[in-house]
């Protein structure tokens, strides 16, 4: 078991009325509601899990998608240790926003190392026939980006919806792990005598 902190923060992103508060209701009570209102700011609901034998718990932080409650939401993006950027399959416009909200993560969150830092995509409504965004489009964008996982979700009948954030977690695992495994190259000697006759500056 690492000595790591094992509350994990994971933070849902994308335009409004793509899903981000149902998701986060399925998950965690495991209920769907046809008439959610808009979320304003920021919420946030912790759920206990077991992932490969190690229990965390899962901060989720539900955002505010809409444009006018950007300044209230960004605040909230610093420490997450992974962002789910979700967008609805029927809603071609949220897939074209996807960019923008993983630029908008990046730059409120401080993230050092975009390459690395553990997005997971999610294509939410499948339940609903009328698609504008496919799959393959969505895995490619996936690849594009980082080689980021991609699920296709139904707040509305569960589909994928455990599994998505169960990928979610092992990401961030996986992202600590590497980190312990990393041979830090900067250390400073603090025994080694100084040169005679060096400068001082
Ligand atoms: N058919 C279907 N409808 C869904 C699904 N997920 C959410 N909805 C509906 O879509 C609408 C918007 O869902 P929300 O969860 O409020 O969307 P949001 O992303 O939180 O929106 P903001 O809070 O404005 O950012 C609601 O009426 C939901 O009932 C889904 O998987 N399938
Ligand atoms: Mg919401």
């Amino acid at each position: 078991m690492s000595a790591k902190s094992s509350l994990l923060k994971v933070i849902l992103l994308g335009d409004g009325g793509v899903g981000k508060s149902s998701l986060m209701n399925r998950y965690v009570t495991n209920k769907f509601d046809s008439h959610l209102f808009h979320t304003i700011g920021v919420e946030f609901l912790n759920k206990d899990l077991e992932v490969d034998g190690r229990t965390v718990t899962l901060q989720i932080w539900d955002t505010a998608g809409q444009e006018r409650f950007r300044s209230l939401r960004t605040p909230f993006y610093r420490g997450s240790d992974c962002c789910l950027l979700t967008f609805s399959v029927d809603d071609g416009q949220s897939f074209r926003n996807l960019t923008n909200w993983k630029k908008e993560f990046v730059y409120y969150a401080d993230v050092k190392d975009p390459e690395t830092f553990p997005f997971v995509v999610l294509g939410n409504k499948v339940d609903v026939n009328e698609r504008q965004v496919s799959r393959d489009e969505a895995q490619q964008w996936c690849c594009d980006n980082g080689d980021y996982a991609y699920y296709e979700t139904s707040a509305k009948d569960a589909t994928n919806v455990s599994v998505a954030f169960e990928e979610a977690v092992r990401r961030v695992l996986a992202t600590e792990e590497r980190a312990d495994h990393l041979i830090p190259t900067d250390t400073v000697n603090l025994h080694r005598k100084p040169r005679s006759g060096a400068p001082c500056c």
